[in-house]
């Protein structure tokens, strides 16, 4: 991801956000930070009049949020977290400064004021790095702001009235949050928009750059920057460049990107020391500790996929905890604890108003989203999560090494024997090739084929992108009986297309349906290396000269962008291929101008033609 050096810097640091804000929380989780929440207790009561300028009164109340929570944790364990984040957000109309209005007849002032005009959303930002010596809290301040305008349209009395009536407006600063329906207010932004939802996370990894790349003497530079580096420069960023394995920040806190480049090559300061490691405590193992609390994370979220929290929040969220225990029929005191969770994990917002889903969940985890996960949900919690769970067994027998430690079962091996395993898993595959299918009939130009046949098709996602990216193609789905039989579950409005057929069979046995392109989508790493020839021979055989074999694999992690489940994925199937294997694989069975592309994040997609025999 190109923001990861940046955002990487702070991953081994104890990384604490002094903030309530649900949305700090996802903006800041979604660009891959780890952290911990410590809502701040600083009340924000700093005498507005007294500063010069709105954005220096964010700045400090910023600073003064961080800086109770560093002070607070510090006092508790005698020992503070590496970094803690402060931020404050404020809509400023001329000098005067709008917080978050104390109840309606405020949001209804703060919004007649906004309307049909231009206003300024400032957000302050303070980085707090902290280091506690002979029980000493030392702290070292960046702060910086970032300006956004926002113009309302002219807005009726009704209109505003109810918007105030949504209860949207109470907890957001000027009294609208423009990323949800106060977004319809709104004519025009200029400047970042995220800076306006309560956290400006361009300008933040900016600061991030500048105090963890503190730029070489003048002498050494290659390019001269005019002030500080622009986020797309931060992928060139490694950590050779800034002189060493993370440096931590520069001896400069300063005032964020409003000062010019002084001179970083000084001696750094103590703090500075202590951050690049002088000190012996060694860092804090954050992302250790995630890991191992890992499984329990991924159990939370099962549980509510189980329970169909996300259902019952989409379709009468918000809610409270009691009310949502009700609608699940569950504990009260469980259900609160589980949907807190679910807000740590991203999973869930919650507000006055009670709990609500995010926008990935509303996307992913609501049965009837067009891009749901939770057949995937579903599966690895019925059958991966056990499979995974005699994984020391499996390593310390070597069971099924073909296929990665932990082989085969008989219980996948007669997976197909059970109709409900079977439709778990075709469910698992429904949601996950939703998400690949788009990728994998696009990554070539397939529009030379006339007739496709998707070998071990499923429930006919893929068939259907390929029917809908190349009008004149053909496609069969070719199954076994029994995934073709439930297959028809799984089509809206009947089957999509009438350029689709399903077709019931057996890979290995059974002739392979005619077709000028065969399509492998998922299928050879489940098979061990004899089954996987005996496949590709016989489509091989099957192929005309001219004819195509398209296989898409999930992409090895060290590829540029891949994910890391394929490499998670080896221990119950088998380790990724590289290009070159698919290549050589390929060719063996009779095809040429092999070519390879990515199909997204998860997946690799290879194009053979069959050569005259
Ligand atoms: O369009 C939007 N504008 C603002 C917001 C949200 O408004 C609040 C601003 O309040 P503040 O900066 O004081 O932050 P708090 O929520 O009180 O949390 P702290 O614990 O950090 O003080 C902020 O939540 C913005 O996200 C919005 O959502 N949309």
């Amino acid at each position: 991801m190109v923001l990861c050096p940046v955002i990487g810097k702070l991953q081994h640091k104890h990384v604490v956000l002094a903030s309530a804000s649900p949305r700090r929380q996802e903006i800041l989780s979604n660009a891959g930070l780890r952290f911990e929440v410590v809502p701040s207790r600083f009340k924000e009561k700093l005498h507005k009049a007294s500063f010069a300028t709105p954005y220096a009164y964010a700045v400090e109340t910023a600073k003064q949020k961080a800086l109770e929570v560093a002070g607070r944790m510090h006092q508790k364990d005698l020992r503070a977290p590496d970094v803690v984040i402060g931020a404050d957000t404020i809509v400023a109309v001329g000098a005067t400064i709008l917080e978050k209005p104390v109840d309606k007849q405020d949001a209804y002032r703060m919004l007649s004021r906004l309307n049909g005009k231009e206003h300024s959303v400032f957000t302050g930002v303070a980085i707090v790095h902290c280091c506690s010596k002979d029980g000493r809290l030392d702290t070292e301040v960046s702060e910086f702001y970032e300006e956004t305008t926002v113009t309302f349209s002219e807005l009726s009395e009704e209109l505003l009235w109810e918007y105030i009536n949504s209860g949207e407006p109470m907890d957001k600063a000027g009294g609208y949050g423009i990323q949800a329906l106060g977004g319809m207010l709104v004519e025009n932004v200029h400047g970042d928009f995220l800076n306006v939802v309560g956290f400006p996370l361009n300008h933040f990894c900016k600061e991030l750059a500048r105090l963890y790349y503190p730029p070489r003497p003048e002498g050494l530079r290659r390019v001269k920057h005019d002030s500080i580096p622009a986020v797309d420069t931060f992928e060139n960023l490694s950590d050779t460049e800034g002189g060493g394995s993370d440096p931590g920040p520069s001896a400069e806190g300063g005032r964020g990107g409003e000062e010019a480049d002084g001179d970083r090559s000084q001696a750094p300061g103590a703090l500075d020391a202590a951050l690049n490691g002088a000190e012996s405590r060694p860092p804090f193992p954050t992302g250790l500790l995630e890991l191992m609390d890992g499984f329990k994370a991924s159990k939370v979220l099962f549980t509510a996929c189980k329970l169909k929290l996300f259902d019952v929040l989409k379709d009468q969220g918000p809610l409270k905890a009691v009310d949502v225990a009700r609608k699940l029929d569950a504990c009260a005191g469980g259900t609160e604890q589980l949907l807190d969770v679910c807000v740590a994990l991203g999973l869930l917002e919650k507000t006055h108003r009670g709990y609500s889903n995010t926008a990935v969940t509303t996307l992913h985890l609501v049965s009837d989203a067009e891009h749901s996960l939770l057949g995937l949900a579903e599966y690895n919690d019925a059958h991966v999560w056990g499979v995974f769970t005699r994984l020391g067994l499996a390593v310390r027998e070597g069971a099924g090494q073909a296929r990665g430690a932990l082989g085969v079962t008989e219980e996948e091996e007669h997976l197909s024997q059970s109709r409900e395993m079977t439709l778990q898993f075709m469910r698992a595959m429904h949601s996950l090739s939703k998400l690949t299918a788009h990728h994998v009939a696009t990554a070539f130009d397939l529009s030379r084929f006339t007739s496709a046949c998707d070998l071990g098709g499923c429930t006919g996602i893929l068939a259907r992108e390929l029917a809908r990216e190349y009008p004149h193609l053909q496609v069969t789905v070719f199954d076994l009986p029994e995934v073709i039989e439930l297959s028809g579950g799984f089509q809206r409005g009947g089957r999509q297309t009438e350029r689709i057929r399903f077709v019931p069979g057996d890979f290995f046995k059974d002739n392979l349906p005619e077709a000028d392109l065969y399509v492998l989508s998922r299928i050879l790493q489940d098979w061990p290396d004899d089954r996987l020839h005996k496949l590709l021979s016989r489509i091989s055989s099957g192929c005309k000269p001219g004819g195509g074999l398209l296989v898409a694999e999930a992409a090895a992690e060290e590829e540029e962008g891949a994910s890391r489940s394929p490499r998670l994925r080896t221990l119950s199937a088998g380790q990724p291929r590289s290009p070159d294997e698919h290549r050589r694989l390929l060719q063996r069975h009779g095809f040429r101008d092999v070519r390879v592309a990515r199909a997204g994040d998860l997946l690799r997609v290879v194009l053979g033609t069959r050569a005259a025999p």
